[in-house]
Formats: C-alpha cells, sequence, structure tokens
C-alpha cells in the first residue's frame, strides 16, 4: 500500500476489515513492526480523533511519531505554482513536502477543502501535491473530499454490531450552523457503496433537495428527500452535515425537522456520527445520551483502522 486516500487503495474490503478485527483483539501483536521508522503527522486543520488514534497507533507498531500544526506552527504555505512569493506566503509545499518526506517513512495529512473552488478542491490539487513532492506513502487524515480513516471505522463499526448479515445502512444529511465539508459524506458513500455492490449491507442516502453529493459517490445508491422513510427499520444511521455540491459550500436548507430525535427512530437502529457533533443542531442530546448511539465505539474503532492502515503500509516498507 503506498498510499491510503480512498476505498480504492483497499483491494479487497472484507479482508481489511478481518485484518482491523484481528489488530484490535491483538493490539501489540506487531509492536516492533515500526522499530526505526518515523510516522509524520501533518495538520492543516483542526482534529482530536484523528490527531490522538493515529499517533496512538503508530506508537503500538514501535514507530516514533512527530505531529504537526502546520497553521500554527510551520510557515505560511504557498499551493499554487508559478506565484511570485512577495506577499504572506513564505514556504512553497514543494520544498515543505519534500523536507518533511526526507524526515519521515510515512506521513499523515489533514487539509481540508476550500468550499470555494470547487474545482481545485475536487482535483484534490494539494493533496497531490503534496503527495508528488514529499516521496513517502502518505495517508489520508481527511482531505478535500474523503476521509478513509473514518469510513474504514465506520464500516467495522457497523460489520461489528450488526444483528442480520445485510444490514440497512442510512446517510442521513442534519442541519448545522456552519457550512461543512462533503469529505466525510463523500467517503461514507464511497465505502457503503462499495459495501452494498460486495453484498454486505443495503445502503440509502437521503437529504433535503439541493443537497445531492457528487455522483463519483452515489452512482447506483437509493436517494430519497423524504428522511422519515428512509430511516424506517434502518440497522444504522449515519448522521453528519454537508453543505452544497452543486451550489458549492453554499448553506441551502436550514429545515430543523431533519434533525434526528429519538421518537422518530425504529427501537432496533442505531446512530452514528462521526464527531465532532453541534449536540441539539445535528443530532438530539435523547440521541446521543442514549442506548442507540455508537459514536463512542466509532471513535474507538478509529485506532484500530488507523493501526491497520500503517501496519499495512510498514509491511510493504519492509
Ligand atoms: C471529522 C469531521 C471534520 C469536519 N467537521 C467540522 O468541521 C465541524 C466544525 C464545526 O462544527 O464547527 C467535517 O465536517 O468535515
Ligand atoms: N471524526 C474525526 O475525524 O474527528 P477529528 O476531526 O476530531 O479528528
Amino acid at each position: 500500500m503506498k498510499k491510503f486516500f480512498s476505498v480504492k487503495d483497499v483491494p479487497d474490503l472484507r479482508k481489511f476489515i478481518s485484518e482491523a478485527k484481528n489488530v484490535k483483539a491483538n493490539p501489540f501483536g506487531q509492536e516492533n513492526l515500526g522499530k526505526h521508522k518515523t510516522l509524520g503527522l501533518i495538520f492543516l486543520n483542526p482534529s482530536l480523533r484523528t490527531r490522538l488514534s493515529t499517533q496512538k497507533a503508530g506508537l503500538n507498531l514501535g514507530m516514533q511519531v512527530m505531529v504537526m500544526n502546520m497553521g500554527q506552527e510551520g510557515w505560511a504555505l504557498e499551493t499554487k505554482d508559478g506565484v511570485v512569493m512577495d506577499g504572506t506566503s513564505v514556504e512553497h509545499i514543494r520544498e515543505a513536502a519534500a523536507v518533511i518526506g526526507q524526515y519521515c517513512d510515512i506521513v499523515g495529512l489533514r487539509s481540508f477543502p476550500s468550499l470555494k473552488d470547487r474545482e481545485a478542491d475536487y482535483t484534490e490539487e494539494l493533496f497531490n501535491k503534496f503527495m508528488e513532492f514529499c516521496k513517502v506513502p502518505v495517508v489520508s487524515l481527511e482531505s478535500a473530499t474523503r476521509h478513509p480513516l473514518q469510513s474504514f471505522a465506520d464500516l467495522l463499526t457497523i460489520e461489528e454490531e450488526k444483528k442480520v448479515e445485510k444490514p440497512k445502512v442510512v446517510l442521513t444529511w442534519a442541519p448545522h450552523v456552519k457550512a461543512l465539508p462533503q469529505a466525510v459524506p463523500n467517503s461514507f458513500a464511497e465505502w457503503m457503496n462499495r459495501a452494498q455492490k460486495e453484498g454486505m449491507i443495503d445502503f440509502i442516502i437521503t437529504h433535503p433537495k439541493g443537497y445531492e453529493l457528487s455522483e463519483e459517490f452515489t452512482e447506483g445508491v437509493t436517494i430519497t428527500h423524504n428522511q422519515s422513510e428512509a430511516i424506517k427499520d434502518a440497522d444504522f444511521v449515519y448522521v453528519k452535515n454537508w453543505s452544497g455540491f452543486q451550489e458549492y459550500g453554499k448553506i441551502i436548507a436550514t429545515d430543523e425537522e431533519w434533525m434526528l430525535n429519538s421518537k422518530r427512530l425504529s427501537n432496533h437502529t442505531k446512530v452514528m456520527h462521526c464527531l465532532p457533533v453541534r449536540r441539539d443542531v445535528e443530532l438530539a442530546s435523547e440521541i446521543l445520551d442514549g442506548p442507540q448511539s455508537l459514536v463512542q465505539t466509532e471513535a474507538g474503532n478509529r485506532l484500530w483502522a488507523a493501526q491497520t492502515v500503517l501496519k499495512t503500509i510498514l509491511e510493504d516498507l519492509s
């Protein structure tokens, strides 16, 4: 594995889930695999779960781990080529990525979208440049269009918690006070679409009109604007806000009816959210604090997802 950027980097999904279960059952089974190897975690945006779980995953494998918040600790980055750097940018991504690649054997990178320039965001300009110049394997810690470590942990959670062979999984839009990226829903849809094609789940997406995600991620998936219909008898409901893709980066609807509460859920339905969550805006506290919430199990599985990815990359390095 030379990069972990999307589900396309996973040749065998069922095998990858099984490996994550084994890692979870035996977290220190390969505690020397990463000996004398360095993991560099570079954040251009805030993080709690991704930072702590990926750092711990590297340590569990015996790696040395360095973490950097570029915005606060690094130089102001220039990401465009052909720019005369006589303004506020101090260092070009070409130099910064190449230097980071010299110090690290594996690099994790978080870089959210601008939500202004859809072309630049959806071609993953920044991420691709970083991967080109750092010249070592790169793990996405959330890019402009995807969050693969989150989605891997989400699918692991569903596989562990399912009570039926082929659970009904629903991705529902939820209200928010800000315009958020499409990366988490894109990625969840991409992984669940693959899982549906492999007969693992039945998958539905529900959102208000205008919040259609890029077909790159939703091709072939049932999409409905009727949330109540969609969540009926669902085994898992994945709650997330996202801003417009067509009206890029825009808040189109703020219909509070789309915030789930327990009255609207079947008793057996489990609720998931990647966190951080805006309580009683995106999702009712009564659900988050109740027996139907899987958000902590999901967050715990971020460690096993990251450790499985790092293990796979390290095995290819050895
Ligand atoms: C893992 C999720 C990261 C990010 N979430 C936010 O930016 C939330 C920000 C807020 O609620 O103010 C997102 O939606 O992509
Ligand atoms: N879910 C997730 O990636 O959380 P952080 O943004 O806190 O890392």
